[in-house]
């Protein structure tokens, strides 16, 4: 039975948020408190959606030995777990949250090479939880010895089954993604991302829109770039708006990205127009930015936020 929503994970993480009153590289630096969260993109997007009310089917891969945190989190979100589980562990990434500063810094880890057969059941479990009207997530780095076409491929057999694809991916992955015959319905790549695809520096906001506008005339329905603080473009069928996040107290930036992709995938499945679709993708991440690890306060405070936000047209 295919799922409305589906995720894809094939590098969670368990991400270990660790507080410092403020970092010193290179000096014992005593630690405030450590929380441990069930995470990586494709979980913490599920996360949201799962929070914002929809039924949402989280697929991937999950080290066997240290589960108990995703399974704790499917367990309380009613998320439909739908992932492998492989020998071993599943990476831990730290976050090191430096109060100080007001910055995380990410210290990520490469993660487990699957094995063929589990790669292959991993991607059995999402095309079947896949089918006609699925928005289906692909999101974060792939683990090590996955080929970089591993997304671009995977658009191409989801849309075949009728999905509508978003992708949230970075460097190589990202490059094959943007560069394939079949391109995925949306796309989120950070200002950082989309000049890495570029090969230049994007200095500004009109080239951001410029290079948005560029792959959105490729084909690609929804071109999202995020640039932290200062808000995100969104671009569809030649449109263009800006939004910019509200004043609200930041627990922790990690994860405002998978927040707004998961915005992005209610807001496509909604059929939002696109300012509207824009002030729902930035309320998710602005109302993620008010806790550390995955989720949201509920739909109605995340409406809340959205009521309140302005999107500015840039054609
Ligand atoms: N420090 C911040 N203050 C206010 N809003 C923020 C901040 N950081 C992120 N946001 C909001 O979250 C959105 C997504 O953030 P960002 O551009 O950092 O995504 P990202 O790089 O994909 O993040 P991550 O990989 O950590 O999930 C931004 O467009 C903005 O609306
Ligand atoms: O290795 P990737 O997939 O690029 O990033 C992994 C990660 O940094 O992304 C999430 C925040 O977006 C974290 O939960 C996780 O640790």
């Amino acid at each position: 039975m295919p799922a409305p929503f589906v995720t894809l994970a094939l590098n969670p993480a368990i991400d270990q948020t660790i507080e410092l009153d403020a970092l010193v590289p290179g000096a014992v630096n005593l630690a405030r408190a450590a929380v441990r969260h069930a995470a990586g993109k494709g979980i913490n997007v599920a996360a949201c959606l799962a929070d914002w009310g929809v039924p949402v089917t989280a697929t991937g891969l999950l080290g066997e030995a240290n589960d108990a945190p995703f399974r704790a989190l499917f367990a309380a979100r009613g998320i439909t777990d739908c992932c492998v589980r492989i020998p071993g562990e599943t990476r831990t990434n730290i976050k090191l949250l430096d109060r100080a500063a007001g910055a995380t810094t990410d210290i990520n880890l490469p993660g487990t090479t699957p094995a063929p057969e589990a790669l292959d059941e991993a991607l059995a479990a999402l095309h079947a939880a896949t089918g006609p009207g699925t928005i289906a997530v692909l999101s974060g780095s792939l683990p090590p010895g996955l080929p970089a076409e591993t997304y671009a491929e995977l658009v191409a057999l989801l849309a075949e089954q009728g999905a509508r694809v978003v992708v949230d991916a970075s460097a190589a992955p990202l490059s094959a993604v943007l560069g394939a015959p079949v391109l995925p319905h949306a796309v989120k790549p950070n200002r950082h991302e989309l000049e890495g695809w570029a090969g230049h520096a994007l200095p500004d906001r009109a080239a951001l829109l410029a290079t948005a506008r560029s792959l959105a005339a490729r084909g690609i329905g929804l071109v999202v770039v995020s640039m932290g603080s200062e808000g995100a473009l969104f671009v569809m069928a030649g449109r263009a708006v800006m939004v910019r996040p509200p004043a609200l107290a930041v627990t922790s930036s990690v994860g405002a990205g998978d927040a707004m992709v998961a915005g992005i995938a209610a807001g496509l499945a909604d059929g939002l127009p696109l300012a509207a679709l824009a002030r729902r993708a930035t309320a998710f991440s602005a109302a993620k930015l008010q806790r550390t690890g995955a989720g949201l306060p509920g739909r109605a405070a995340v409406e809340a936020i959205a009521a309140a936000l302005q999107a500015e047209t840039l054609d």
